[in-house]
C-alpha cells in the first residue's frame, strides 16, 4: 500500500516515519524546509521514539492508496483540493475539530474519506525533527459506521507499525468525543497561559472548562449527537493524564501561529447559533482566542 502522508509536520511525521519504519511504501507531503532537511539526512524522530528515519519527502503531493490527511483545520480545503485522487484513495483524517471530513469530502467525494483521532502528542522541533511526545490510542471508522475492508486493512497497518488502532462504528460520535475535550482544555489553557492540568488544581478554570463543555454537549445532543453521560469527567481525565502538557492551542498562541480555534469553540458556538443554543463561555472563548492571535504574541 503506498502511503502519503499530506501536511507532514508534526503529527504526519510521526504517524509517516513509523509507518516507512515498518516497512510500508511512505510519502511525506510537507514545507521545503522540512523536506528538505528529511531527504538530506532522514527525519529524525525523538522522544517516546527515538529513530533516524530514511524516508522519501516532496512538497508535491503524490498519487496514493492511503492518503493520511494532517494538516491544521483551517488548511484543509486549499490542500484538499490539491491531492491527487485515484479510483481507490482513500484519505484517512487524523485532525482535531469538527467538519474535516464533510470539508475533505465535499472536494473529492465522500466515498474517498474515512474519519480518525489520535491521542498521540507530537511537536515539530525543527526542520527533518519531530518529537513524539505522547503515546495514545487511535481510532477509525468509515463515516456511514459500516466496518469494511479498508478500515480493517489500515487498522492493521497502523498496529503493525506500533500505532495502536481500533476501529470503530461510531467514528462520528468520537470525534465529537474529541471536540468536546478540546472545547474544554485548548482555549483557556491558552488564554490563561497554564499547562492542562491547571485546569484541575485552580477551582475558576475547572468551572470554566465544565461550562464550555456543557455547552458543547447541549449543541451535540441538539445536532441529535448522543454522547457519553460523563464527558465532563472524560474531559478532566484528559487534562490529569495531560497535565505537564501544553495544549497545541497554547503553543501556537505562544508562538503567534493561527490556531484551531473555528473548527473548536468557533464550531459550537455555529451550531449552536443555527440550533438556538446558547453558548456564551464557547463565544467568549472564541473572541478571546481571535484577540489574541491578532495582538500576536507579548513579552510575558
Ligand atoms: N501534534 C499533535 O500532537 C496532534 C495530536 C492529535 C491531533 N492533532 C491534529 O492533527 C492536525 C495536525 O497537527 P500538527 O500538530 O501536526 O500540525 P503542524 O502544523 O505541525 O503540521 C501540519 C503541517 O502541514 C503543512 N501544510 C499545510 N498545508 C499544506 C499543503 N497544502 N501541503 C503540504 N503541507 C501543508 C503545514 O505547513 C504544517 O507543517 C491538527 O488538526 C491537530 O489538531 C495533532
Ligand atoms: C488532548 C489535548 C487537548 C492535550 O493537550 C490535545 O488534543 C491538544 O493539545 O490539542
Amino acid at each position: 500500500m503506498k502511503i502519503v502522508v499530506i501536511g507532514a509536520g508534526a503529527l504526519g511525521s510521526l504517524f509517516g516515519g513509523l509507518l516507512a519504519s515498518s516497512g510500508e511504501e511512505v510519502v511525506l507531503v510537507g514545507r521545503k524546509k522540512h523536506v528538505d532537511a528529511i531527504n538530506a539526512r532522514g527525519l529524525r524522530i525523538s522522544g517516546l521514539t527515538d529513530a533516524i528515519i530514511n524516508i522519501k519527502a516532496s512538497t508535491q503531493p503524490e498519487e496514493a492508496d492511503l492518503i493520511l490527511f494532517t494538516v491544521k483545520s483551517y488548511d484543509t480545503e486549499t490542500t484538499a483540493s490539491k491531492l491527487i485522487i485515484k479510483e481507490d484513495t482513500t484519505i484517512l483524517s487524523l485532525q482535531n475539530g469538527l467538519g474535516n471530513e464533510e470539508k475533505i469530502a465535499e472536494v473529492v467525494g465522500s466515498e474517498h474519506v474515512i474519519g480518525g483521532i489520535t491521542s498521540h502528542g507530537a511537536l515539530f522541533i525543527e526542520p527533518g525533527h519531530v518529537k513524539h511526545t505522547g503515546i495514545g490510542d487511535t481510532v477509525i471508522g468509515e463515516l456511514d459506521g459500516s466496518i469494511t475492508q479498508r478500515v480493517k486493512d489500515i487498522s492493521r497497518i497502523l498496529n503493525n507499525a506500533g500505532i495502536k488502532t481500533e476501529v470503530t462504528d461510531s467514528i462520528k460520535h468520537k470525534i465529537w468525543e474529541k471536540l468536546v475535550v478540546n472545547v474544554g482544555i485548548n482555549a483557556l489553557t491558552a488564554i490563561v497561559g497554564v499547562n492542562n492540568g491547571k485546569l484541575l488544581e485552580i477551582p475558576e478554570l475547572n468551572l470554566l472548562m465544565q461550562d464550555a463543555g456543557l455547552e458543547a454537549i447541549r449543541v451535540a445532543r441538539g445536532a441529535k449527537i448522543e454522547l457519553e453521560d460523563d464527558l465532563i469527567g472524560y474531559i478532566e481525565d484528559v487534562a490529569r493524564k495531560t497535565a505537564a502538557n501544553r495544549s497545541s492551542m497554547l503553543q501556537d498562541v505562544s508562538k503567534g501561529k493561527r490556531t484551531e480555534i473555528d473548527a473548536i469553540n468557533g464550531m459550537i458556538v455555529e451550531m449552536g447559533t443555527k440550533l438556538g443554543i446558547d453558548t456564551p463561555v464557547n463565544r467568549i472563548f472564541t473572541l478571546l482566542i481571535k484577540s489574541i492571535e491578532k495582538r500576536g504574541v507579548v513579552d510575558q
